[in-house]
């Protein structure tokens, strides 16, 4: 296991290693003492996984204050283009993103501090993507901001949306209830 940061603060990457024999494969996704170890102190409290057929776009979803959380994310199978968004004012990468590939292949699990939405675009069928989370899933503060409303070329003619993710407000009408510093 190793974790690498990236340019978004508290935003790492955790790349497990990969073991690989005649029956398959395996792969650690957490471990706390590791995250621990890492100053990454979490205690998970939710995980699910949701199944999206190609050019599927599902984002960008937060939870706002105080149900927000961690959110580890990862693709068991298939692949995905993963994005994330800083809406922490005063955060030194605000309104900025981070995109990466995740996939069944190279196993790697974001770590997505509080304050970041996320979404991702799928590149395969039956693209299984699981997330773990310090917090549970609370209707009323699960919110999101336009996918297509903050300047990333999603590489996609028709992609398949939900109407909810449709009815979010864009990044500009958005305001922000998260401050960089604040509780993370
Ligand atoms: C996220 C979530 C949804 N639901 C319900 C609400 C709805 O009826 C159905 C599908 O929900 P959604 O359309 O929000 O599913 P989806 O668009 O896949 O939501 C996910 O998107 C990605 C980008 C994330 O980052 C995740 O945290 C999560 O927000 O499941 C739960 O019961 N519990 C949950 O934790």
């Amino acid at each position: 296991m190793n974790i690498v940061n990236t340019p978004i603060d508290g935003l790492r990457i955790l790349e497990p290693k990969i073991f690989k024999d005649l029956r398959g494969r395996f792969v650690k996704t957490f471990n706390n003492d590791f995250f621990k170890e890492h100053k990454i102190e979490i205690e998970i409290k939710e995980s699910y996984y949701s199944i999206s057929h190609k050019d599927v776009i599902r984002g960008m979803h937060f939870q706002i204050p105080p149900y927000d959380h961690i959110k580890l994310v990862y693709v068991p199978f298939g692949k995905i283009v993963d994005v994330v968004l800083d809406i922490r004012k005063g955060s030194p990468t605000y309104k900025k993103f981070f995109k990466i590939e995740l996939s069944a292949d190279n196993g790697k699990v974001l770590i997505i501090p509080k304050g970041l939405a996320h979404g991702f675009k799928s590149l395969q069928n039956n693209t299984n993507v699981t997330y773990m989370q310090t917090t549970c899933y609370s209707p009323e503060a699960d919110k999101g901001i336009r996918f297509d409303s903050f300047g990333f070329d999603w590489e996609c003619d028709n992609p398949k949306v939900s109407d909810r993710d449709l009815s979010f407000k864009t990044l500009d009408e958005f305001d922000s209830p998260f401050v960089f510093g604040d509780n993370q």
